[in-house]
């Protein structure tokens, strides 16, 4: 896999299916007021909100979109360069949140217990996760190199932490995530950056990232600091990223370049100030030129029309004058042209939860915990809203009687592909793999559907 153009073909050559069974419901007659009111100072998990607002996947199913860029791991685990490495895993960050644009619903809550694998034949990895905590919602994953991880090994945890304010809901997914890349002897670790939903009460609802990335080479002492512009005055600015590698002596080696929702590029450093600087001077002069409606207090305010206050997001960064010796790191696959009947899925997402009577027979059997056999998302999945969310009920009142009984008899919850252990470089402490899921023995698996 030598880049994205060859990921979009395989996936489109060898994907299941290419859209889910049924399109999405009409939200427009939901207030999601009416439920966000009660979450204020809540945790996410906490927030019962109506089905109608989820997409027919569990988080553990969601984070697996995460390494859908993988061969850019395996591209950094080919370079003899340290930079050169780096850049790639920079890449590989910026690629991992790509798919979450216009994604504005929900994930199902993963049930304590519940877990998803995801290999197949045409991508060069293998995946597993486990939910590990409920309260609060923890869930620990990794991911090998299609070699059972001779070359590199990611793994981590991701908890997101919810904030909300009146107009808008803020989200810290808390966990550390470390890139181990074998032959090379290194590790590397960094967190998820900070995300914002915007005009949950009035409004369209737009996403953005915003702040900073830091991503350290504890066997070189490089780093990677990736900014993530926050909207502003400029649409240009939207989506941007902005980042140096820094060397074991903070001196800048390369700059980093793109837009999260469409490419990275790797920047000389000899040219990389003066092309920021006719970037922003291009910025300001575009954003006077269109007629683009900067937010202003008027439009701001309650009531105003719902589509103020939402940037242009059609802005495009096709004419972008790079200077000499750049290199394009890493591009987005194409959306669906009709994606936005189907929660904006991607061709990768809408596969996640496929499980045919040909994949029963091709495929080693699943666990019985797998997200692809929970019945509400199932159900929701082939369009019957009513009796998933019936479902959903049932699932979650079985796993607080399961949890009652145990907190009865004083016992803790014993994840089963996951253990807690000390990072051998941070020092936190850090889910990892207890090398037991490859076997694939299934025989004491929690029933929890
Ligand atoms: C309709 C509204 C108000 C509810 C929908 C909230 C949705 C958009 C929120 C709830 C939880 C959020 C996710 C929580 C954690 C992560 C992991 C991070 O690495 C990328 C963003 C991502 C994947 C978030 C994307 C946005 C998200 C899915």
């Amino acid at each position: 896999m030598a880049s994205s153009d060859n990921l979009y073909s395989s996936l489109k050559k060898h994907a299941g299916r290419t859209k889910l069974p049924v399109s999405m419901f009409d939200r427009s007659q939901i207030s999601i007021w009416s439920i966000l009111k009660q979450c204020i100072g809540k945790e996410l998990s906490k927030i019962a909100m109506p089905i109608a607002w989820n997409e027919p996947v569990s988080f553990l199913q969601r984070f697996t979109e995460n390494v859908l860029y993988s061969y850019l791991l395996d591209k950094a685990d080919e370079c003899s360069d340290p930079i050169m490495r780096m850049q790639y895993v920079a890449a590989f960050v910026v690629s991992s949140i790509a798919s979450n644009i216009d994604r504005l619903s929900k994930p199902f809550n993963p049930l304590l217990g519940e877990t998803y694998e995801f290999t197949r034949d045409d991508l060069p990895f293998r995946y597993f996760s486990e939910q590990v905590s409920h309260h609060p919602p923890v869930s620990a994953f990794v991911c090998d190199s299609k070699d059972g991880g001779a070359r590199w090994k990611f793994y981590g945890s991701i908890l997101p932490k919810a904030k909300f304010s009146v107009k808008n809901m803020e989200v810290n997914p808390k966990g550390l995530l470390t890139l181990e890349l074998k032959r090379h002897k290194e590790v590397y670790t960094w967190e998820s950056v900070t995300c914002t939903i915007h005009n949950i009460v009035v409004g369209r609802l737009w996403f953005e990232y915003h702040g900073t990335v830091e991503i350290v080479n504890h066997s070189n002492k490089m780093k990677t600091v990736l900014n993530f512009k926050p909207y502003s005055w400029s649409s240009k600015e939207l989506h941007k990223v902005e980042g140096y590698i820094l060397d074991s002596r903070k001196h800048k080696v390369r700059g980093l370049y793109g837009y999260w929702t469409e490419a990275l590029y790797s920047i000389d450093i000899e040219h990389f100030e003066s092309f920021l600087k006719q970037q922003k001077k291009e910025a300001k002069q575009a954003s006077k030129n269109s007629q683009y409606r900067a937010t202003s207090s008027a439009a701001s305010a309650e009531g105003a029309d719902p589509d103020e206050d939402v940037p242009d997001i059609d802005v495009s960064h096709e004419q972008l004058n790079l200077p000499p010796n750049s290199l394009t790191l890493w591009r987005i696959i194409p959306k669906l042209e009709y994606a936005d009947q189907y929660y904006n899925f991607s061709i990768f997402s809408m596969a996640l939860n496929e499980w045919t009577e040909e994949d029963r027979k091709t495929h080693p059997p699943l666990p019985p915990t797998d997200s692809r056999f929970r019945p509400d998302i199932r159900i929701m999945e082939e369009g019957n809203i009513d009796r998933a969310g019936d479902e959903k009920t049932r699932l979650e009142e079985k796993q607080r009687q399961v949890r009652q009984a145990m907190e009865k008899r004083r016992e803790h919850w014993q994840p089963r592909w996951f253990r807690l252990a000390k990072h051998e470089v941070t020092g936190d402490e850090v889910w990892v793999s207890n090398e037991k899921y490859w076997q694939r023995n299934w025989s004491n698996c929690p029933d929890i559907y």
